[in-house]
């Protein structure tokens, strides 16, 4: 009999992402925050736009979200890839209740920027990856960045009952939903990916190099290491792709050192 992993929710905090609170949605009261962008496109590679890296550094954005990777790390390790300092406020289990009426959604994350508050996790993500130039080389890329993740997005999705039953949220067999769930979805969408990985020029999802698609995949990974004891084994191309994502200088050290988060 499979074993199941020691539940990847783990805490309470780490079922957080995948329950849902019953406390009405209100209206946010959060206020604004201060500098304004200058640059929709920084380039924080390039000397001739130090001044937009600069600007951008000095931008306060802040994100909130709970103390778990889940919908908020690849967000948070964007901002690290881009050197860009940013509010990382971490929402604490018990103090939720308290805070859910005064969040735009009654959802997390959502960022703060320039007085706006944006909620959604994939549209914090896509607004960073076109700010930091995570987006590839041309508009055909970016629609490729954006595609990939919409079909691990529903990947995500689509295994879901496993990591619900898994974490302990919901009755159900989980080694029968681990076999019949989450296995041939596992299994389509890394085929899926080794075909994109196969036909690309770099050592990345699209040719002219890394994107944000790869570190969202990269990161969410690190969740399937902990639910599926037999990734590694099945799977250990992408193993090495995670492995080479997160060696990039810009995100090494702060994933070697962030904080233990199963999900
Ligand atoms: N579509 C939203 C979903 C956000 C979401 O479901 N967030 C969960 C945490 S991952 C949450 O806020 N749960 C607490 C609650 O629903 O009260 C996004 O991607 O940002």
């Amino acid at each position: 009999m499979r074993v199941i992993p020691k539940s990847i929710a783990t805490s309470t905090l780490e079922r957080q992402c995948v329950s849902y609170y019953k406390t009405a949605n209100i209206r946010t009261s959060n206020g604004g925050i201060g500098m304004k962008l200058t640059s929709s496109k920084p380039t924080l590679d390039d000397n001739d736009n130090k001044k937009h890296s600069k600007n951008l550094k000095m931008a306060r954005y802040t994100l909130t979200y709970f103390d778990i990777r889940a919908r908020g790390e690849a967000i948070r390790l964007l901002f690290k890839y881009a050197g860009v300092e940013f509010k990382d406020v971490r929402i604490q289990r018990a103090d939720w209740p308290k805070i859910k009426p005064t969040t735009p959604t009654g959802k997390l994350p959502y960022l703060e920027v320039d007085g706006k508050i944006l909620p959604e996790s994939g549209a914090i993500l896509r607004y960073l990856a076109r700010q930091f130039k995570l987006i590839g080389d041309n508009e055909l890329e970016t629609a490729f960045a954006d595609s990939v993740v919409e079909t691990y997005r529903d990947f995500k999705a689509n295994i879901r009952p496993y990591v619900h039953v898994s974490a302990g949220l919901a009755n159900g067999n989980a080694d029968e939903l681990y076999k019949d769930v989450y296995v041939p979805n596992r299994d389509i969408a890394f085929k899926y990916l080794e075909s994109v990985l196969a036909k690309s020029e770099s050592d990345f999802i699209v040719d002219s190099g890394v994107t944000y698609a790869d570190i969202f995949i990269a990161e969410h990974i690190t969740t399937l290491l902990y639910l599926d004891p037999s990734f590694e084994k099945a799977l250990p191309q992408f193993v090495d792709y995670q492995q080479k994502v997160f060696a990039l200088p810009q995100i090494k050290d702060y994933v070697a050192s962030r904080k233990v988060s199963k999900v």
